[in-house]
């Protein structure tokens, strides 16, 4: 149920999550399921109920709701150096359903080696496989055998028939997918001819196909994702609709929208283990701008994504204690690194244009076209509204460059991280994170997408018809930071990407736009491709390229690893429970608790920690059985 500002204050809870996002959502679901449980969820937007802008699947149509404050927190970095000094836009979701309710609804799970990598670094067993000694599992409940079932249990798929399989040389297994999550998945309806000869590229170039890309592989694969579009009604699927609105009158789930966590309260005492409790949340309310504070029995989670989690923590008093000192936040916890170890991905797309006679996403731009294919879609529920991404694909770094270059670029690496005199947590990660510059490697470095569109609104003509192709190197070396900028709560803080730290992220980028260009001199992408528009066909040395990666690059909005699950000695801010350390009962569940970026895109492993979560919550208080 929804409840106001004044009656959520007066609710006697259980659980406050702070941030009804993605993972949040799932989280509060779930734990409601419990009926002796009262959980309230504070969310700083509102529920967007319905709201076609939110709902139609078609990508041309987020313009109107990234960059939009109803929509969107409205978040840039600050200036980049290494960007040409610009500073890049971090869209957020803001409303019920947090950043699943505005995201490209791709829903997919990086790499059995991923996962697995997560659980490597965990507690307390890290200190041993840093030192050498056998591997075990170490984050306990973080292998891919741990965490797929969370996975299956947001997801219920709808699988291509057979026939439409055939039609788009792709392989989907029922037995790896969920079937009865609240999470409606499917392929997109709708594919632009401009799209199969990208995909005949790939598999070209010795990528696989017709498999269920999600049952553990990393890369070397190419596949039209499984996006969270409910294909009845060909409208997205996210955690307000999905998750929430079948329990909305749960009485034990009280939700308060446009509501702004401030801080968690704790308490002025530590226990007899050395921590403190979590004893309530304070809240403003963004309408009438008063303050509340509720309080809580069990356990506080934050939910505030990468970005507004560590924010949260921050504000209440745990951080580094010199920099919240300086802004006068009392300092309860030191905790250094809560903020650090911020990663993201980089994305440079590019824009060609193809014959139009080939209809793509761009016929949107003509209002009378746009007008028909509307009507369609609200008809019928087809057409090139329905559209989603159709086409992903993951290389390892050897199909991208030769092993003699691999071998220069790692020894140059290490010569700039070991200058670094780097902490321990870092050399960890780094160990993990070398081991894709072996010229052996099968670990997913770059992505490409492709899209039938024009990714760039000041090349776009009428008439005209794009494809564009963007690369994403799948994890970087450098490691960006979030922090608050000031004691003011209502303040963004400064989130610094440190793009381009370590000189091998700007070369891993600059071989994969380069490759992604090249990749339209090849049959038969060559022969739809009747110029190159963005960069300009005249863009040829390494300084032009990495010039138009400086002015055009951005972020596919996946910021993390900012609370990091690892040991608290090597920069860990939670605990394998994601219990804050110092704490007895504050817990993180969002994506700000991974440990190191994933080559995927982030959303499923965001309700699959949101599951998660909810399963320790259940087990630490004795009702999961
Ligand atoms: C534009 C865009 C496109 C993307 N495309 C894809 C894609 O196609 N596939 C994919 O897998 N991933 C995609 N992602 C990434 C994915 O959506 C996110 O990684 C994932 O949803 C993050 O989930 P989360 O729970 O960590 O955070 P969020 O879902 O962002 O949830 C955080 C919630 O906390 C609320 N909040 C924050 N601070 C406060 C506060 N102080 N008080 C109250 N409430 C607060 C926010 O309003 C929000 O609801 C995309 C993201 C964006 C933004």
């Amino acid at each position: 149920i929804e409840v106001d500002a004044t009656t959520f204050a007066k609710q006697n809870f259980d659980f406050i999550v702070c941030g009804g996002g993605t993972a949040g959502t799932a989280l509060a679901v779930r734990l409601s399921e419990i009926s002796s449980f009262k959980v309230g969820v504070i969310e700083g937007g509102k529920y967007h109920k319905d709201d076609l802008k939110i709902l139609t699947p078609q990508g041309i149509n987020f313009a109107d709701v990234w960059n939009n404050p109803e929509y969107d927190w409205m978040f840039k970095t600050t200036p980049q150096r290494n960007l040409a000094g610009r500073s890049i836009d971090i869209v957020r979701g803001k409303g019920l359903g947090g950043s699943s309710m505005v995201n490209l609804m791709g829903f997919l799970r990086a790499g059995k080696v991923e996962y697995d990598q997560i659980g490597q670094l965990g507690n307390p067993g890290a200190r041993k496989l840093f030192t050498g000694a056998r591997n075990h599992w170490l984050n306990p409940g973080w292998s891919w055998n741990e965490i797929t079932p969370y996975f299956m249990k947001a997801e219920n798929a709808s699988l291509p028939t057979k026939n439409e399989t055939e039609e788009i040389h792709a392989g989907y297994d029922p037995a790896i997918r969920g079937h009865k999550g609240p999470i409606q998945t499917s392929v997109t309806s709708w594919f632009s001819e401009a799209i199969p000869p990208f995909f005949d590229v790939l598999v070209g170039m010795g990528m696989q196909a017709d498999r269920d890309f999600n049952d553990g592989t990393d890369a070397n694969f190419v596949w039209p994702p499984i996006l969270a579009i409910d294909p009845d009604t060909e409208t997205r699927s996210y955690a307000a609709n999905s998750y929430y609105e079948p329990n909305a009158k749960r009485k034990n789930l009280v939700v308060l929208l446009q509501s702004q966590v401030l801080k968690v309260e704790l308490s002025a005492k530590k226990d007899k283990n050395g921590n403190l409790r979590a004893t309530g949340v304070t809240y403003q309310d963004m309408i009438t701008n008063k303050t509340y504070t509720a309080s809580v029995k069990k356990d506080v989670i934050v939910s505030g994504g990468g970005i507004q989690s560590p924010q949260m923590l921050e504000l209440s008093g745990i951080g580094n204690k010199t920099l919240l000192e300086s802004f006068g936040i009392k300092s309860r916890i030191d905790l250094p690194d809560i903020g650090e170890n911020y990663q993201d991905h980089l994305i440079s797309f590019q824009s060609f244009e193809v014959p139009n006679t080939m209809e793509t996403w761009d016929i949107l731009y003509d209002p009378e076209k746009n007008a028909s294919a509307y009507e369609e879609y609200m008809q019928n529920h087809t057409g090139v509204y329905t559209a989603g991404v159709s086409v992903i694909s993951y290389m390892s770094l050897n199909k991208v460059v030769d092993a003699a270059t691999l071998k220069n670029w790692t020894a140059e690496l290490d010569r700039e991280f070991f200058a670094r005199n780097p902490s321990p947590g870092r050399r960890l990660q780094y160990a993990i994170q070398r081991k894709r510059l072996d010229p052996h490697s099968n670990e997913a470095s770059i992505e490409y997408y492709a899209a039938p569109s024009n990714a760039y609104a000041d090349t776009r003509e009428p008439n005209k018809s794009y494809m564009q192709i963007a690369c994403i190197p799948s994890h970087q070396f450098s490691r960006g930071s979030i922090h608050v900028k000031s004691g003011n709560p209502l303040d963004h803080p400064g989130i610094d990407l440190n793009t381009f730290d370590f000189t091998i992220d700007k070369r891993i980028m600059l071989a994969g736009t380069r490759l992604g260009h090249n990749l339209t001199d090849k049959m038969p992408l060559k022969q739809i491709v009747v110029n190159d528009v963005k960069p300009p066909a005249h863009t040829d040395t390494d300084d032009e390229w990495n010039e138009f990666i400086a002015q055009t690059a951005s972020t596919p909005f996946h910021p993390c690893c900012t609370n990091s699950m690892l040991p608290r000695e090597l920069g860990g801010v939670v605990n394998p429970r994601l219990v804050v350390y110092g704490t007895s009962n504050l817990r993180v569940a969002d994506v700000s608790i991974l440990p190191m970026i994933l080559g995927t895109h982030l959303m499923a492993t965001a309700y699959a920690i949101g599951e998660r979560a909810a399963d320790f919550i259940k087990e630490d208080y004795g009702v999961l059985h």
